[in-house]
């Protein structure tokens, strides 16, 4: 069967070495917006990418899980397995998720390491007073004033990474920077 010229260029051009980056960090650390940033530019050079956004992950696969422990860790254990899949299959994926419990993350790189796909850990270690400064969707806001309980954070546990590949201080970058140290260590490690 001969191969149609058009798809035959469109495999040569792609990058096809997958990876899971897992941005860890507060509600409002700006996880959402580097992984955004950085997935622009992966595509742009030629990576095949996509982006787990925690809010559409909990709108539909997760859909009718809440915050408890128990119910962030089924969440963060299923977002990582699609994360490995599609890492294994050649895709940057993109996690953009709190995962607040290191027992929980580190299940999601074992599973990783399994199956010998690349796992990086970046801990977007905003400060929650920074954070929740920002306050991108009212949460602190929704929490100071009783009408919200478990922010993570404020009033329910955030176990922070001791060792990550990368941690970023937001506070003191533009997005394009913070996004630029991921992509420096994707391509330190040959993975970009
Ligand atoms: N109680 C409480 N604690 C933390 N976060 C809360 C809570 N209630 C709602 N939200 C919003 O839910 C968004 C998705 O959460 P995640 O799936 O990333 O959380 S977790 O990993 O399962 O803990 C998360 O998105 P981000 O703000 O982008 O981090 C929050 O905006
Ligand atoms: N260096 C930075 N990296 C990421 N976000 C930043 C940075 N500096 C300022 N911000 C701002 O912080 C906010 C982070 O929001 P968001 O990405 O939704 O956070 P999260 O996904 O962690 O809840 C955005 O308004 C973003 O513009």
């Amino acid at each position: 069967m001969t191969i149609p010229e058009t798809e035959t260029e469109t495999e040569e051009t792609h990058v096809t070495t997958g990876a899971t980056v897992w941005l860890t960090g507060l509600p409002s650390a700006g996880k959402t917006t580097i992984a955004y940033e950085l997935a622009g530019r992966l595509r742009a050079a030629g990576h095949l990418v996509e982006v787990l956004d925690g809010d559409e992950i909990r709108e539909f696969i997760s859909a009718g899980l809440g915050f408890s422990r128990e119910d962030r860790h089924t969440n963060v254990q299923r977002i990582g397995f699609v994360a490995e899949l599609l890492a294994r299959n050649g895709v940057k994926a993109l996690v953009p998720v709190i995962a607040p419990y290191a027992d929980s993350r580190e299940a999601v790189r074992k599973r990783h390491e399994e199956n010998g796909t690349s796992y990086v850990e970046v801990h977007v270690a905003t400060p929650v007073e920074v954070c929740s400064e920002r306050d991108v969707k009212g949460l602190y806001a929704r929490q100071a004033a009783g009408e919200l309980t478990g922010l993570t954070g404020v009033d329910d546990p955030y176990e922070e990474p001791e060792a990550p590949d990368l941690r970023i201080a937001s506070q003191h970058q533009t997005v394009q920077e913070s996004a630029a140290s991921v992509y420096a260590l994707l391509s330190e490690k040959g993975l970009a």
